[in-house]
């Protein structure tokens, strides 16, 4: 088996804010991403896809296809948007790290060809932060 990755980078708005809970407890469990007028990223993404090779051309699939489906179904989905209220697959979630991931994995995993399986979504929100996500 094979694993190829893809990097794209995003940059985006969105709160940490659970609306089951008062501003006092949003303020002290998400701190500064608690803050009602939004904070932003930029946000470095990998995907990573598997399948073997196919022997004419080599390829787990194109990398530039990959690219152009990250780009055309995530990148202008999410660049320069507020992730809580513009993104349909995140619109009312708790917009975490974890639940872009998840949602970047569901809509990539609808759109790659046959022969080729979603492996991880990493997605680095900050220098110092970063999930993966490998499905389930
Ligand atoms: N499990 C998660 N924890 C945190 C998430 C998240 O999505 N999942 N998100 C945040 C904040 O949104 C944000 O990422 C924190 O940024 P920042 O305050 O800059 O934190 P850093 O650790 O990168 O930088 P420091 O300056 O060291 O605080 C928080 N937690």
């Amino acid at each position: 088996m094979f694993y190829l990755t893809r990097k794209e980078q995003f940059n985006s708005a969105h709160k940490l804010y659970n609306p089951n809970w008062s501003r006092e407890k949003n303020e002290e469990v998400f701190g500064p991403c608690a803050n009602e007028n939004w904070h932003g990223h930029n946000f470095d993404l990998f995907i990573t896809v598997k399948g073997k090779p196919d022997p004419d051309t080599g390829f787990v699939m194109n990398a530039k296809d990959l690219g152009a489906i990250i780009k055309d179904k995530i990148i202008e989905k999410l660049d320069h948007k507020n992730l809580n209220l513009e993104v349909d697959f995140l619109k009312d979630k708790l917009c975490s790290v974890e639940t872009i991931a998840f949602g970047i994995w569901n809509e990539m995993e609808k759109c790659l060809p046959e022969n080729v399986q979603m492996h991880c979504v990493r997605l680095h929100e900050t220098q110092k932060i970063y999930v993966e996500y490998f499905g389930e």
